[in-house]
């Protein structure tokens, strides 16, 4: 493909393992998507354990694009929102954007949850159970355990929605690791449900550790208890359900629009009394709260500084204000957001944690990176008049300083 990419290259950033199976299955699922995007230069790069690393494989995939147009999505292939994707992929992706200054790098949000995720567990779970019946077995699902208290909950909850959709005479989650209960302790609290029969699935992608370690502790907790049945389930592993979901999250980066862009699509929203959330408490900050409070927002600014006339809004009560870097769990329960940082590596973070949850997000340093653009915009007789051009503020507001001529004076 070398010198011919006329589209953004995928990077799709795997975790990596000593495991030569869970490999050779991440390389499968590279081909597998690669096949089904011809176009596109399709690689994979591991966070650790495995070769290239994330680093590597980007800056490969940069060298291949053409100079004049270097454009990767990064694909993270992780079920789970813990440290991985929160801090170890952007900070690989900052390391290379110090390499290729001119490259435009776009994170896509992880995988899961996704329906044709659950569909292929929901495989790896049927070719498990055999004879057995849904109605008589607990099913104990095994996650990995992380820092980050969001994954850990999106574990729980995936675990309910098996036993709403499934069947299932239970359904216990349990963590092979960082927090409880674990997998003993799952299979014991499965039993105590007065259950003869306990499937046991691993929520992974690949074979390698967590795969081991719960078959070992699934078949060590089985021969201490003989009066209860356990089978124990596959990985997801490399199947058309994964590739898909991969190709979806380059897709929805829309990384061929991204050059000439569509014109963004104006709506009006009602945001009294949502919570909208300002990142960075600058000078683009300062003018573009006013607006918001007008629109009867509850605005959230969180900043480690803040201009006067913001410091004066908190000081008033009129916004919330917490003096502090961002953090992803800022994101929670908002409905808008705009990354008005004075750092890019900030603002791509605010960006990505807003994609992943489906909120729209305005990114003042970078138009096309962010889902929502701010309109220039005046108040006249009862109505609004609002602004957007293609990515060209200024005249946007020349355009409505002329409107907003024409009105007065007509
Ligand atoms: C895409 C968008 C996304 C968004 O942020 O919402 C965006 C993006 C960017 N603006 C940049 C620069 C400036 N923008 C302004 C002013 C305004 N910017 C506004 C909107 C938008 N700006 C959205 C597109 C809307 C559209 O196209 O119609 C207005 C209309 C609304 C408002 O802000 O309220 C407001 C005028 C309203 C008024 O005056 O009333 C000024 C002038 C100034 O600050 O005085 C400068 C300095 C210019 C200079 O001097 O060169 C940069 C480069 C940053 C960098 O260099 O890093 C980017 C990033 C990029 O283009 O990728
Ligand atoms: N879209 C637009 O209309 C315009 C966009 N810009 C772009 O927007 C960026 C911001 O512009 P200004 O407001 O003038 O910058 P500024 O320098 O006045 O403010 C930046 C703010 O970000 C905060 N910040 C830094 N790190 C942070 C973190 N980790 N978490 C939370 N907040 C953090 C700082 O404390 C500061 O309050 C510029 O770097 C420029 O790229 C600039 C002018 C207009």
């Amino acid at each position: 493909m070398q010198g011919t990419v006329m589209t953004a290259a995928l990077v799709i950033a795997a975790h990596g393992t000593r495991d030569p199976a869970g490999q050779l299955v991440a390389h499968a699922l590279t081909a597998r998507v690669a096949a089904l995007l011809p176009d596109v230069d399709v690689s994979v790069g591991f966070i650790e354990l495995s070769h290239p690393t994330i680093p590597e494989a980007l800056s490969a995939a940069l060298s291949r694009c053409p100079a004049d147009d270097k454009r990767v999505v990064v694909v993270p292939l992780m079920l789970g929102t813990g440290t991985h994707v929160r801090h170890d992929i952007p900070d690989f992706i900052e390391e290379v954007v110090a390499e290729f200054p001119d490259a435009r790098i776009d994170y896509a949000p992880h995988l899961g949850p996704d329906p044709a995720l659950f569909r292929a567990v929901n495989r790896r779970i049927d070719d498990a159970m055999g004879d057995w019946r849904r109605e008589d077995t607990t099913l104990v699902l095994v996650g990995r355990g992380a820092l980050v208290p969001d994954a850990n909950a999106d574990h729980v909850r995936l675990a309910r929605m098996h036993y709403e959709q499934g069947g299932w005479r239970n359904v216990t989650p349990c963590f092979l690791q960082v927090t409880q209960p674990h997998l003993p302790e799952g299979l014991d609290r499965a039993r105590a449900q007065g259950t003869g029969q306990i499937l046991v699935i691993g929520h992974w992608l690949f074979p390698g550790r967590m795969r081991t370690w719960t078959h070992e502790q699934a078949l060590a907790w089985a021969c201490d208890h003989p009066e209860t049945a356990v089978r124990v389930g596959e990985v997801i592993g490399d199947c058309d359900e994964l590739a898909g979901v991969v190709l979806q999250r380059f897709r929805d980066m829309r990384p061929d629009h991204r050059v000439e862009g569509s014109p963004a699509y104006v709506c009006g929203l009602l945001l009294q009394d949502r919570q909208v959330l300002i990142v960075g408490g600058g000078n683009v900050a300062q003018r573009r709260v006013p607006t918001l409070l007008e629109a009867g927002a509850h605005v959230r600014l969180v900043s480690p500084t803040a201009t006067p006339a913001l410091e004066h809004l908190a000081g008033t009560g009129q916004i919330e204000w917490h003096r502090r870097p961002f953090e992803d769990s800022d994101l929670e329960g908002v409905w808008y957001v705009q990354a008005t940082t004075d750092d890019p590596r900030v603002n791509r973070r605010v960006a990505h944690g807003a994609e992943a949850r489906h909120t729209f997000c305005v990114r003042a340093d970078d138009a096309w990176a962010g889902s929502a653009w701010t309109p220039a915009t005046m108040r006249t007789r009862g109505a609004t008049v609002s602004v957007l051009s293609n990515k060209d503020p200024r005249r946007s507001r020349a355009l409505r300083d002329e409107i907003a001529g024409l009105l007065e004076g007509a």
